[in-house]
């Protein structure tokens, strides 16, 4: 097997949303994302933090889904290793040479990865402004950066394996009484994780998870919604996790694309880092303080196009979650309250 690329971290999200004006409103206005690019057909959004072209791309288009992740890898030499990899994994590849693709994006490749997600791996990207010390340009939520990818997958073994295979690190699990896996957080990036895996059907995109810097942008940002009436676009928290104990909200955007943001979770990258497991009984490990998650938490998430931008079949999970109640993990079978 040839080498897998060097990934360095997940580094923007395309989507396609079916009115423009009302994801502005949600990802600019509300998240307070810098306009990097607009045209009549996309969006290119960053953070604060952010000194490259982008990390949310929103691109008009009749169906809500996911266009593709991408992660940035180390040098250019990677992305020719990601082609080599995947072409020997026999995963659908398409290279897309510089100023073909994603506007502001080098020469890339575009996979549709084992778990059926469509996945691009690119190293070169047009840098931004520095706007990290723009105060008087932070607003809304005060989005710093994109942290991190929520994937449903029915076989969470096969994803850990597909993702460790990449070199990514373990940072925190959800495990049955006998191990058996639910959910795994996996980094590249010395925090808690760059994607999740969270068993159920798929493959779907469960959410984008969007850093700020404080709790307290967490906390105003639902109260912003709240004063707005738009509170609809709230669907779980403000609260702190268990796993990652990061603290949150989850929001839907104008599309049902669902949006964490999130902060406070920790470092990572120590060689000798270990794996902290919950077990799926533990009710502290969604929500820390024992909160119920709400069954849409569990049973909605975005889908995924192929490389064509047909959207992908979906499979059922093999786990039979029928036995854990409502905040268990995955999208488990809910029983009537
Ligand atoms: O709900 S969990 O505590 O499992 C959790 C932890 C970290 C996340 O980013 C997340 O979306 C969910
Ligand atoms: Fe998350």
């Amino acid at each position: 097997m040839s080498a897998a690329p060097d990934v360095v971290r997940s580094a923007y999200v395309q989507l396609a949303v079916t009115d423009l004006a009302a994801s502005r409103w949600f990802w600019v206005d509300m998240l307070g994302m810098h306009v990097q690019h607009e045209d009549e057909d996309a969006l290119y959004l960053r953070g604060s933090d952010e000194l490259t072209h982008h990390s949310v791309v929103l691109r008009a288009a009749p169906v809500a889904a996911l266009d593709h992740l991408a992660y940035r890898v180390r040098t250019p030499e990677d992305v020719d290793r990601a082609e080599r990899f995947f072409t020997e994994l026999e995963c659908p590849v398409r290279r897309v040479p510089a100023g073909t693709g994603t506007r502001g994006v080098g020469d890339a490749v575009r996979v549709v990865d084992p778990l059926g997600v469509p996945v691009e791996f690119f190293h070169d990207i047009a840098r931004g402004e520095r706007l990290i010390q723009r105060y008087d340009l932070h607003r809304g939520a005060q989005i710093a950066r994109l942290d991190h990818y929520n994937i449903c997958t029915p076989d969470i073994p096969a994803a850990y394996e597909y993702y460790k295979s990449l070199g990514f690190g373990c940072s925190e699990t959800i495990e049955g009484d006998e191990h058996e896996l639910y959910a795994a957080w996996m980094f590249r990036k010395p925090t808690v994780h760059d994607v999740a895996l969270t068993h159920g059907p798929g493959p779907y995109l469960h959410h984008i998870g969007m850093a700020t810097h404080e709790s307290h942008q967490v906390l105003h940002t639902a109260d912003v919604f709240g004063a707005l009436g738009k509170e609809h676009h709230i669907e779980r928290g403000p609260g702190r996790h268990g796993v990652s104990n990061a603290f949150y909200v989850y929001l839907r955007d104008p599309d049902g694309h669902r949006v964490e943001v999130y902060t406070s979770d920790y470092f990572t990258g120590d060689p000798d880092y270990e794996t902290h497991r919950w077990n799926v009984n533990d009710d502290r490990r969604r929500d820390f303080w024992g909160n119920a998650v709400i069954t849409s938490w569990y049973k909605e998430a975005s889908p995924v196009h192929d490389l064509d931008g047909h959207l992908q079949p979906i499979a059922e999970g093999n786990l039979d979650e029928s036995s854990i109640k409502v905040g268990a993990d995955g999208l488990g079978i809910v029983k009537p309250s």
